[in-house]
């Protein structure tokens, strides 16, 4: 099943950015998006992720024309079936750790699951203020709470800037876990190609276009 189309995009901030893009992400598919510094990959993800709405182009979410939804509508999408993992982590921050992840489970009716706290090394953490927390504990802290409320479409942008190599790929294996399981998908832009071509799918945002390198 087709999870995300989107056809002919262009952006243009100060300059274009890019123009004619089109990509398909089905169930249980993963893709990168790399390229150099303000090529705007973060833009396309803002675009793909319906945060920004493109100066042209189309973007579908489970076959249905963002630009077609009325608020509402667009309003549940979001908050049922996608899941942002951003660099600003978004947490409430006079919560605990624990309690980020509660309010994630109660507003979407699923269960926290401790064998994810435990493998992003959190579990020992999870009563403590997110302020006392570590920048890499509160990545993992927003991780854990992205995948909480289980959506079908992860959009992740440099996951593991603030994480070491290992915790790194322990995050990208949970990441690919979770959508094998769930039939989701995810769209990842990052600097680190190693991270990026364990991925099934690898665009390169050159030129203003996606060019596939994998
Ligand atoms: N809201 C905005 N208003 C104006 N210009 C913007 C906005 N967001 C991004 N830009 C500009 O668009 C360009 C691309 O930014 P973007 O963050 O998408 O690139 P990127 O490829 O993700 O870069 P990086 O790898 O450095 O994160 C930059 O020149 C940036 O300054």
């Amino acid at each position: 099943m087709n999870l995300l189309s989107a056809k002919n995009l262009s952006h243009t901030f100060e300059y274009e950015l890019f123009s004619d893009i089109s990509m398909d992400l089905d169930e249980k598919e993963s893709i990168a998006i790399i390229g150099i510094s303000g090529s705007g990959k973060s833009t396309l993800l803002h675009i793909l992720s319906t945060l920004l709405t493109p100066d042209s182009g189309s973007v579908s979410l489970f076959a249905e024309d963002v630009s077609q939804m009325n608020k509402k509508r667009l309003a549940k999408i979001k908050r049922d079936s996608l899941g942002l993992v951003f660099q600003s982590h978004y947490l409430f921050k006079g919560f605990s750790a624990l309690e980020n992840l509660e309010v994630a489970a109660i507003l979407s009716g699923q269960d926290i699951d401790n064998e994810i706290l435990k493998r992003l090394n959190i579990y020992e953490a999870i009563n403590q203020k997110v302020t006392e927390l570590s920048g890499g504990q509160q990545q993992r802290v927003s991780i854990a709470r992205v995948l909480t409320k289980q959506p079908r479409i992860l959009f992740v942008d440099e996951p593991t800037g603030n994480l070491d190599k290992l915790t790194a790929h322990e995050v990208m294996e949970i990441f690919f876990e979770y959508i094998e399981k769930n039939s989701a998908g995810m769209v990842l832009v990052t600097h680190d190609e190693e991270l990026a071509f364990k991925c099934k799918k690898v665009y390169r945002l050159e030129n203003k276009k996606l060019v596939a390198v994998k």
